[in-house]
């Protein structure tokens, strides 16, 4: 298996992906992506550089881009910048994501003849955003429809969380997990099905940061100490990464928890500063984020080839747009962004909220049923 190229990342995120030639038929991504009017130009660049720069600052600021994450900001900076009706804007926004469960047969369509692979993001996604991340937990029935899931398709949850924590919520062994923004991969603690055996045997666990770990250690704590003081500020560690919540923070301390967030991490250049749903996120600045996990993913799964393989990516946050980026650098696949608002996004499809996924889900496995059955059928006539 190809190791990655490890290395201090450039700060900066061009917004566009770069454009891949499609080798394959039935491609579901219509590229480059439609541009309709809508949000403001000024505004779309703002919601696109998610690299915020850890050491004197980007072009672009964390407390700008902590401002613009929050949902009243962006949508009325967007209202105000353009003059645009909201619903106009959300309709045209549709018009070039649809919901994925309105466009249920045409995703199942582009799967003739291919293996679908399941990745699936946990917060936001897998279960509704709540103010303490401690209590982030899933529904049992999300949970059943998660496990039927990987019942009928290699599965895996790819999450900004520590890979121990995220299993603590999801509780299904048959998975595989990509914690830590992917830099934290191990699959199936038991053999889920015969199917799976390749990939098992080939005991898929990596982490292309494991140099980072003292690192990580000593800027949580770091981190801790600078922002005790700023009331509903959490710092939680994600093993190789550290989150900075500052969704319970009132809005007039966020200037001093950014300021307090790049003083520390100016101690620390190899580190770089991102931003998810209204937290912070120092993460080891090597090439490495959820895209390329999902494709050591599917490499490990013996399923990297184009021609076979349907990766089905489900997220709502920021970092999501690089496993999206790369479906699209693959020239295939369904990237399905969780969002009830317009966002920018990479993302071909959408739906609204954590219960659309699990319906999602749902009929995914009622859809993989009913063709079993069907073949059955066709094979004893
Ligand atoms: O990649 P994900 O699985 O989506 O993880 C991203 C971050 O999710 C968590 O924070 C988010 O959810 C919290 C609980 O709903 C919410 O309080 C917070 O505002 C959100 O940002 C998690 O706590 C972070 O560590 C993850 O990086």
């Amino acid at each position: 298996m190809a190791k990655p190229s490890v290395g201090v990342s450039e700060v900066g995120v061009s917004a566009a992906p770069a454009q891949a030639a499609c080798p394959c038929p039935g491609t579901l991504f219509p590229y480059p992506p439609p541009r309709g009017a809508g949000i403001a130009a000024s505004v779309r660049r703002k919601c696109l550089q998610v690299e915020l720069g850890a050491g004197a600052g980007g072009a672009w600021g964390a407390l700008e881009s902590m401002r613009a994450s929050s949902p009243t900001h962006a949508k009325a900076a967007a209202a105000l910048a353009a003059g645009v009706d909201v619903d106009d804007e959300r309709a045209a926004w549709m018009a070039r994501h649809p919901s994925a469960l309105g466009k249920f047969e045409e995703i199942v369509a582009a799967s003739e003849g291919k293996r679908i692979v399941v990745f699936l993001d946990y917060d936001g996604t897998l279960s509704p955003i709540v103010d303490d991340p401690d209590a982030a937990f899933m529904s049992e029935t999300m949970r059943m429809a998660v496990r039927s899931v990987a019942k009928h398709f290699p599965t895996a949850i790819v999450s900004g969380r520590c890979r121990d924590k995220v299993f603590e919520f999801v509780k299904l062994a048959e998975l595989y997990y990509a914690g830590s923004h992917g830099m934290d991969i191990k699959g199936p603690a038991k053999a889920a099905s015969s199917r799976h055996a390749k990939a098992k045997a080939k005991g898929v666990l990596f982490q292309p940061a494991s140099e980072f770990l003292p690192m990580i250690e000593e800027v949580h704590e770091r981190l801790a100490e600078a922002t005790r003081c700023i009331p509903g500020a959490k710092v939680e560690n994600n093993k190789f990464c550290v989150s900075v919540h500052f969704r319970c923070v009132d809005e007039k301390m966020w200037g001093e928890l950014s300021e307090a967030v790049k003083g520390v991490l100016r101690g620390y250049p190899k580190l770089r500063l991102t931003q998810g749903r209204m937290v912070l996120e120092v993460r080891p600045g090597i090439k490495w984020d959820k895209g390329r996990a999902l494709e050591f993913l599917l490499e490990s799964l013996g399923l990297a080839e184009c021609a076979s393989v349907l990766p089905v990516y489900i997220g709502d946050d920021r970092t999501d747009e690089d496993a999206f980026k790369a479906l699209r650098r693959r020239g295939q696949g369904v990237g399905i962004l969780v969002s009830k608002h317009p966002k920018e996004t990479a993302a071909s499809y959408s739906l609204r909220e954590p219960a659309e996924v699990m319906d999602f889900l749902l009929r995914l496995v009622e859809w993989k049923r009913l063709s079993r059955a069907s073949l059955r059928h066709r094979l004893l006539q």
